[in-house]
């Protein structure tokens, strides 16, 4: 579904990584790991297109997404992407309903498969009842998992997830993943950036950044698959 090749990103003499190539398919989970600096929520931005490879190919069903005009852009987040990143991205002034109601898609044919409810998602993460509530009275756990919810609601086919469970207990961080699973298994591609063993471990493969990559001037051949 994604097809990368020889990805690379500078600031300036620094290159971040490079020659990184690798394909993320539908119904898979990736998690893209490496030490702190590495450069993973650099190349999640890259392919949510927040921020641009300094060379290389992104490519999306066989179009150069890298390449994509302001409109091809917010077409792509629309239809495509989905963001689980460490800031939440919700409105932070509106209701948890609110924030998951700009996520329904509306069925094109009766032969749509009806998605997640705003309620089945709001079950799923332990928020039922909190509908009414303001995002900006929730802890940043319950903002998180208000996020998901809105990722199950709009059923993207591509999932970023930056650190998804970095600020969670243990239940709530193995509930993250169960969804993140069962949305891959329902034919979503999933790349997680994760510093978690765990989180690691239940992911179908791994991609490495080399520890070389933080030494500044040093450009190294990035991506190692484990
Ligand atoms: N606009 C920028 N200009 C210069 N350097 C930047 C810029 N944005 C990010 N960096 C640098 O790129 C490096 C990689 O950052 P990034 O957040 O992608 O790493 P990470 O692997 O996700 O780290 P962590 O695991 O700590 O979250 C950092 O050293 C950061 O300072």
């Amino acid at each position: 579904m994604i097809d990368i090749e020889n990805l690379s990103k500078s600031y300036g003499s620094r290159t971040l990584w490079s020659d990184v190539t690798f394909t993320i398919s539908r119904g898979e989970m990736l998690a893209l790991v490496g030490p702190s600096g590495s450069g993973k929520s650099t190349l999640l931005n890259c392919l949510g297109l927040l921020d641009k490879p300094s060379t290389g190919t992104v490519r999306h069903e066989g179009k150069d997404i890298t390449r994509f005009s302001r409109r091809e852009i917010r077409g792509f987040r629309r239809d495509v992407l989905g963001y689980l990143f460490q800031n939440y991205a919700l409105i932070e002034n509106a209701t948890v309903s609110e924030n998951l109601k700009v996520a329904v898609k509306p069925r094109r044919s009766t032969r749509d498969q009806p998605g997640t409810t705003i309620a089945e998602a709001l079950d799923r993460v332990g928020l039922s009842g909190r509908e009414k509530e303001t995002i900006h009275h929730l802890s940043g756990g319950e903002q998180q998992r208000v996020a998901l919810a809105r990722l199950m609601v709009k059923r993207p086919a591509l999932v970023l997830a930056d650190e998804p469970t970095g600020a969670l207990d243990e239940a709530n961080a193995n509930m993250v993943v169960d969804v993140l699973r069962a949305m891959s298994e329902a034919g979503c591609a999933v790349v997680i950036a994760t510093h978690s063993t765990s989180v690691r471990e239940q992911c179908d493969r791994v991609f490495a950044l080399g520890e070389n990559d933080r030494e500044p001037q040093r450009p190294t051949a990035a991506l190692r698959t484990t």
